[in-house]
Order: C-alpha cells, then structure tokens, then sequence
C-alpha cells in the first residue's frame, strides 16, 4: 500500500482492541485471489477466515502460497465462519452467497451488482434481518460525489463505456442479437439502453453502470452506451452526471487483470473499503 499522509496505513490502537473482522471471500478469480492474497498479507483489522470455490482442489492449489491457509468451504457453509462475506463469483450465484449473511444480520460486498436487479429482494432481507449490502466503487469512480447528488436533485445521468473486443465476446446481447465482433476494424455501438437491461445483456461486463445507477436515479432512467474497439487495451468509462448540486464529469481506463473483463482496481476497490471499516480516518463515502 502506498504511505498516506497521515499515515494510514499503521494499524491504529482502537482496531488492535477489536477484535478483528471475519472475511470470507466467495470465488477465487481475477477479483477474489486478489482479495484472498492482500488478506493473507495483513489489512488492518482484517482477518481472511474462509474462501469458497468451484473446485476445491484447484482452488487449494492457488492458496499454496497463504502464511495463513484458509478452509475452502462450499458457498453455503461460509455464513457461520465469518462476519462479511465479499461476492466475487459469477453473477448467477449471488443469492446463495448473500443471502445467508444477511439474515444472520451480516454483512455483504457484491461485486456482481448487476444482479442485484434481478434479486432486489435481498434488501428487503437485509431490512428485515439489520444486514447490509455493500457495492463498492468496483471498476468504477466517484460513486461517493453521484450518492451526495442524489440527495438532492439529478437531472441526468449518462455512461458511455468501450471496451476492447476480446472484453465483450460471447455476451449473450451479442449472441441473441447476431452482432458479430471479433473482427470489427473501427469502433462499433453495439447497445444503447438502460443498465437495467445491460445487466440482462452483458451480465459480466456492466456491473458498473447498475452500480452507478444504484447511486443516482436508478436502472431505468440512467442512459448507458456500450461501445466495442477493436483499438482500446484497457475498458473505459465516462459518466457525465447533471443536477441541482453540480455538474460533473468522470473517466476511468482500467487495466485489465487475467480476465480482460475485469479492471485490476476492482479489487483494490474493496480493500480500500475493508481498510475504512475501522480506519481511525475515514477519506471518501
Ligand atoms: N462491480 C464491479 O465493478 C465489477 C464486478 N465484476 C464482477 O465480479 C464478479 C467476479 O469477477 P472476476 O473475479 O473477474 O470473475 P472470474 O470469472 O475471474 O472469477 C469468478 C470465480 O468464481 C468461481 N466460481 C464459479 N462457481 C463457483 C461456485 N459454485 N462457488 C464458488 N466459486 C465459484 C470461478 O471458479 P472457476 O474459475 O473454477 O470457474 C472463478 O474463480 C463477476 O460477476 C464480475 O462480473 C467484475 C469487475 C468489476
Ligand atoms: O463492469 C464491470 O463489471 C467491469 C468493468 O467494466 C471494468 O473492469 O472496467
């Protein structure tokens, strides 16, 4: 970690006393081996105690290097075993993941926000149980400037994202509707809608503008563009954001990971929030 100003990341009295924060972290790609890695490393009042994945065995593998091994347990045997639950796995398995921290009144990050929309009634679980569902900034920026807006009135908000091709392949929008990609030679649009019928169509690729949308005016009145380019190395988004507080505009370019869906700042993202949870200075919403 970078050395702060003021010293941030020098484990603060207050979280020594605490005990510490019982992670576990569920599917172990490009985001959770992240994750999993940086924890085992040390993150101030932090604790990895337990990870779930596909195949176990390969999973076992990949955690060899850990100072501190881990059980690797199915989805549904993680709730007793930590206090968070960070959701990093294919979007189809969100509910299983998250809904038994939230009815033990837990916490959980979901990374696949974009299924969110499709199980909105996990925040009535949360509500009813004192759960919380976190989404982080993820691969995005500036959710904390678009939940300050909200407070008061949001005119618009638009996204437009181009991804390189190799990104977007195989997204069932594209197979459902014949639109042939991996040998376009200029950009291309290839959708124009809302994220909530984004998170139907690209379901791996566009967690991000639903997050965004979660933040300001919702799914349905948020507009999003997706472009494919065969000349982009890394996914790119650009938000522009209207109302009655300011208005702003915002970009990222992420680096991919081994997955070329995925930004490498998407992990850091939720260390970033973990470290915050009993940081003595908390920067940022
Ligand atoms: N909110 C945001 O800003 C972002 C969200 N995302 C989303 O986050 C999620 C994770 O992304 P990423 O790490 O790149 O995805 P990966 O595909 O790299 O990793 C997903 C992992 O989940 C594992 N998995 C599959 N089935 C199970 C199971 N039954 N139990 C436990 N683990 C399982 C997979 O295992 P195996 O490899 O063995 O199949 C794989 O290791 C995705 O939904 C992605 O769309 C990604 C980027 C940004
Ligand atoms: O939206 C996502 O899931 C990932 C993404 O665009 C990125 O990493 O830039």
């Amino acid at each position: 970690m970078t050395e702060t100003p003021l010293g941030l990341s020098q484990t603060p009295a207050h979280a020594r006393a605490l005990p510490p924060l019982r992670v576990a972290v569920a599917g172990l790609g490009a985001v959770g081996l992240k994750i999993v890695e940086a924890l085992d490393e040390g993150l101030d009042g932090c604790v990895l105690t337990a990870v779930s994945a596909r195949d176990k065995a390969a999973a076992a593998d990949r955690l060899s290097a850990l100072t501190h091994p881990v059980p690797v347990v199915d989805i549904a045997e993680l709730e007793p075993l930590a206090d968070l639950v960070v959701e990093c796995a294919p979007a189809a398995l969100l509910p299983a993941i998250v809904e038994p921290f939230l009815r033990a009144g837990k916490t959980a990050v979901v990374l696949s926000s974009g299924a969110l929309l499709a199980n909105d009634g996990l925040v009535a679980t949360a509500r009813a149980h004192g759960g919380q569902i976190v989404v982080p900034t993820g691969a995005l920026l500036g959710l904390d400037a678009v939940t300050a807006a909200a407070e008061g009135e949001i005119r618009a908000v638009r996204m437009v994202t181009r991804k390189p091709v190799r990104g977007l392949v195989g997204a069932p929008y594209l197979v459902e509707n014949n639109i042939a990609i991996e040998d376009i030679i200029s950009p291309l649009r290839i959708f124009h809608g809302t994220p909530r019928e984004a998170a139907v169509g690209f379901p791996a690729n566009l967690n991000v503008a639903v997050a965004l949308s979660l933040a300001g005016i919702g799914p349905d009145r948020t507009t999003l563009e997706i472009w494919a380019d065969p000349a982009l190395e890394r996914n790119t988004h650009r938000i522009e954001v209207e109302a009655d507080s300011a208005t702003f505009t915002m970009a990222i370019e992420n680096i991919p990971t081994d997955n070329p869906k995925t930004g490498r700042i998407t992990a850091l993202s939720v260390l970033a929030y973990l470290r915050k949870l009993r940081a003595p200075l908390r920067v940022g919403s």
